[in-house]
């Protein structure tokens, strides 16, 4: 990395601000550290044909909408999931109001170590890659165990109380998930040993065409529930046809479906699954009119978990190698998806 930009990184980070920080002083500009070269493919054009899965239909209908919505698109909006939109909307505010505190108040959050239960931080790979994204965000991982007394010791007080309750919701619906996931393939689909909650702050962008909320990545995990408000600019990268009947890649928008959770396939399940369900790339657009807050629960495997692709009868050869949840996770980190793991 050249010293200057690391020079760079390092003093936007001693501000342990964010990018938050640097709209809040008046940027009018995109720093060089967030700046990207332009993408190949084409601006995104339309909206994602992402199928819609109501929860509340009867048990073999839903179980074939999964199988069909992870098997096509990887992704789809859930409805009817039972989650109350007060919590819904309360963490959404939880995550809005930590990242709108003062500086002072977040600094002590302020970590990459994975140690750490409760990790603040702009970009979690900001010093491992060229791409900066214009988001801060507040992890949380597994805080609804957290023993009496803890909460107060590790959470921020802007998200205690709700994150907790948040996120054991969240673990329920992903029993619920893992289970028709589990149906709908024929085996058991991977695991849900631990829950992490990302809730993302992605200020509003003086130059939102120069950078980007989130780059084209794989969710690595077995499957992620995300929740995001109105603002929209999460896309997927999907195939096109054109005029003459080529297909090409181009990103298509997800849109804000209100009071919807957006389910996708992560990498291990897709692993798992033998190809059967799919781990699509997707990426966050910078907004001029933001803030716009999302919550994204991972649900992944402990490290030492080993990952194996599941051949029904007569579903020919294992298409990935045997790994371990923390093997598959390095793969993936490396913006690679399965390609390293893939036999
Ligand atoms: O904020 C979003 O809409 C998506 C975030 C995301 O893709 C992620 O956290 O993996
Ligand atoms: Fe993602």
């Amino acid at each position: 990395m050249a010293s200057d930009r690391l020079a760079a990184l390092k003093a936007f980070d001693e501000t342990k601000a964010g990018v938050k920080g640097l709209v809040d002083a008046g940027v009018k500009a995109v720093p060089d550290i967030f700046r990207h070269p332009p993408d190949p493919l084409s601006p995104c054009t339309k909206v994602a044909a992402i199928p819609v899965v109501d929860l509340s239909g009867p048990r073999s209908e839903v179980v074939g909408a999964v199988r069909e919505a992870a098997r096509t698109a990887g992704f789809f909006q859930l409805v009817n999931h039972g989650v109350p939109e007060a919590a819904m909307s309360g963490m959404l505010a939880a995550v809005r109001r930590f990242n709108e505190e003062p500086a002072e108040a977040k600094a002590p959050y302020y970590t990459r170590d994975a140690g750490r239960r409760v990790r603040y931080n702009c970009n979690a790979d900001l010093f491992r890659t060229l791409l900066g994204k214009w988001r801060d965000t507040i992890y949380m991982d597994d805080v609804d165990q957290l023993a009496p007394g803890e909460e107060e010791e590790v959470l921020p007080p802007a998200c205690r109380g709700v994150a907790p309750k948040y996120t054991a919701q969240m673990r329920m619906l992903g029993r619920a998930l893992f289970e028709l996931l589990s149906e709908a393939l024929g085996e058991e689909a991977g695991c849900l040993e631990t829950l992490s909650v990302a809730g993302h702050y992605y200020p509003a962008c003086p130059e939102p065409h120069l950078t980007l909320g989130a780059v084209r990545h794989n969710d690595p995990g077995f499957l992620t529930v995300l929740l995001q408000d109105g603002v929209g600019g999460l896309q997927v990268l999907t195939d096109v046809e054109d005029d003459e009947g080529n297909m090409s890649a181009a990103w298509a928008d997800v849109p804000a479906v209100p009071g919807a959770l957006v389910v996708n396939v992560g990498d291990f399940l897709q692993l798992v699954s033998n190809d059967r369900f799919r781990s699509v790339a997707h990426r966050v657009v910078a907004n001029s009119v933001g803030p716009r807050m999302s919550v994204a629960c991972f649900f992944r495997a402990k490290g030492a978990t080993v990952c194996a692709p599941v051949v029904m009868d007569g579903g020919g050869l294992p298409r990935y190698r045997t790994v371990t949840a923390e093997e598959l996770l390095r793969s993936s980190g490396k913006q690679n998806g399965l390609r390293d793991v893939r036999l």
